[in-house]
């Protein structure tokens, strides 16, 4: 396997080989599935024994384990996963929306005060939706702990390195101990802090709850705040980027907002049906440049046959999302920034959008509906309130960054970029003012 840009070089396999790729390697064998045609056929349609995961040494020695995303297929998974569910349903999600919307007045309005400082303000506002719903707890100042916590597990993630090959794993036998004090800190607060209806855990019940399910709970929680806000933050970093880079785009969403809204009101969920080309272009960003461009690895756990070819007993199953959305089977001139992309023929041309960003089947991802909400919620409170244009050199040109990203672990997103943020309208800013 490559040790290096492997979501590049798998997707050159799959160009070359075609979407279905054999390799061994130290005794492995590996399955590598370039198209979403292979992957539903065999992650969703035979998903009953495709739903174990390989272990991951890394994260086993940073006690990251006994999180779902990375516990095998088994009676602890179907419970834990249950508790996701619970939480995360599309039904559920819906009454989020309004936290969600309050947050993102928030996130505008700091970017009104301190526009250089966007990233944490990004933070703030990923951080403060995951918090509210994985541990029911309301982020009210600058200082608040819980967005602080969502950094340092990304840090741990960083940390880890890239599953397998880094240089075995002498870091994160040294961060594990940092990541368990991270689980107990947070945990703790939840248990003096009594007030919310929306965490996991409704307060009053804990004490029924035995030691078994306490630490289920409490791993749940911190794989929701740590996990989903590193994914969630990426995409919505991606996104600034793409629009930053088509200003022809930006102008095109711009025209839309005011002609469905007017130039004094900032869009809610209700308006998203409305807001047509907004969606391609959010869709298009995340197919443009995926979050995790190889997945997470599944693992079969019976032989199969799949198009007369025999897919061993213990292979690992890698859906590499970054082929899929690239496939020029289904994405004409894949490689280009087209939001018009997804809209019905004749204005467009039909394509459809890049759902497999979640994954697939049984361990597909459980947060989707709170992570597409949070994105889109995002994407179009920014760009009713602001322009966004590159930040400009000392002579007053644009600075235009290169197209390269930085490759985390599991996840990957633009490297540092610099942009401007500019209100449109006074209007807007007496507005956010007022909401926020
Ligand atoms: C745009 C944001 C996100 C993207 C692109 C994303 C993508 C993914 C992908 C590709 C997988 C692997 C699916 C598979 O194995 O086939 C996954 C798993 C997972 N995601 Fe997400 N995710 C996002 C946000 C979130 C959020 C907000 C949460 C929680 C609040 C979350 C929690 C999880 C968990 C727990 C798993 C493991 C599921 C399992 O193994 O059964 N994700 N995600």
């Amino acid at each position: 396997m490559p040790m290096k840009n492997q979501a590049d070089v798998l997707f050159q396999w799959s160009k070359r080989y075609g979407d279905v790729v054999y390799v061994e390697t130290m005794g492995q064998s590996i399955v590598v599935l370039g198209s979403d045609q292979a992957a539903s056929d065999l992650l969703e349609k035979r998903s009953a024994i495709y739903s174990d995961r390989p272990r991951i040494l890394t994260f086993e020695l940073i006690g990251w384990g006994k999180l779902l995303g990375f516990l095998p297929y088994g009676p602890e998974f179907l419970a834990t996963r249950k508790l996701f569910q619970q939480q995360l349903s599309k039904a559920q999600c819906v009454a989020y929306q309004d936290m969600q919307l309050q947050q993102a007045y928030i996130f505008l309005y700091y970017l009104i005060k301190k526009p250089q400082d966007f990233r944490s303000h990004l933070t703030r506002f990923v951080a403060t939706v995951t918090a509210e719903i994985a541990y029911g707890h309301h982020v009210s100042s600058a200082d608040d702990a819980y967005p602080k916590m969502s950094e340092r597990v990304i840090d741990i993630l960083i940390g880890a390195g890239i599953p397998g090959f880094n240089s075995v794993d002498m870091f994160p036998i040294q961060v594990r101990p940092e990541q368990e004090e991270l689980q107990r800190e947070a945990f703790g607060q939840v248990q003096t802090d009594m007030a919310s209806t929306n965490s996991l855990y409704p307060h009053r019940e804990i004490p029924q709850y035995d030691e078994k399910h306490l630490e289920r709970l409490s791993l749940a929680a911190y794989h929701m705040h740590g996990v989903g806000f590193e994914t969630t933050w990426s995409t919505i970093e991606s996104f600034i980027f793409h629009v930053m880079l088509h200003p022809e785009v930006q102008k095109k969403c711009h025209e839309e907002i005011d002609r469905v809204l007017g130039d004094d009101k900032l869009p809610d969920f209700k308006d998203r049906e409305t807001l047509t080309y907004l969606e391609c272009v959010v869709q298009e960003s995340a197919r443009w440049h995926t979050v995790i461009p190889l997945g997470v690895p599944h693992r079969v756990m019976e032989d199969d046959i799949y198009r007369g070819m025999l897919i061993p007993k213990g292979s690992i199953v890698i859906s590499n999302i970054q082929s899929i959305t690239y496939d020029e089977n289904v994405y004409h001139s894949a490689k280009t920034f087209l939001p018009e992309r997804y809209l019905p023929k004749p204005k467009g041309y039909g394509e459809p959008f890049p759902d497999c960003n979640f994954g697939y089947g049984r361990r597909v991802c459980p947060g989707r509906y709170l992570a597409d909400a949070s994105v889109w919620i995002a994407a179009a409170t920014l760009l009713a309130a602001f322009e966004i244009h590159p930040a400009k050199d000392k002579a007053g040109n644009d600075i235009i960054p290169p197209l390269e990203y930085v490759n985390n672990t599991l996840t990957s997103h633009p490297k540092t970029f610099q942009c401007e943020f500019r209100l449109r309208s006074e209007k807007m800013r007496s507005l956010i003012e007022t909401l926020k």
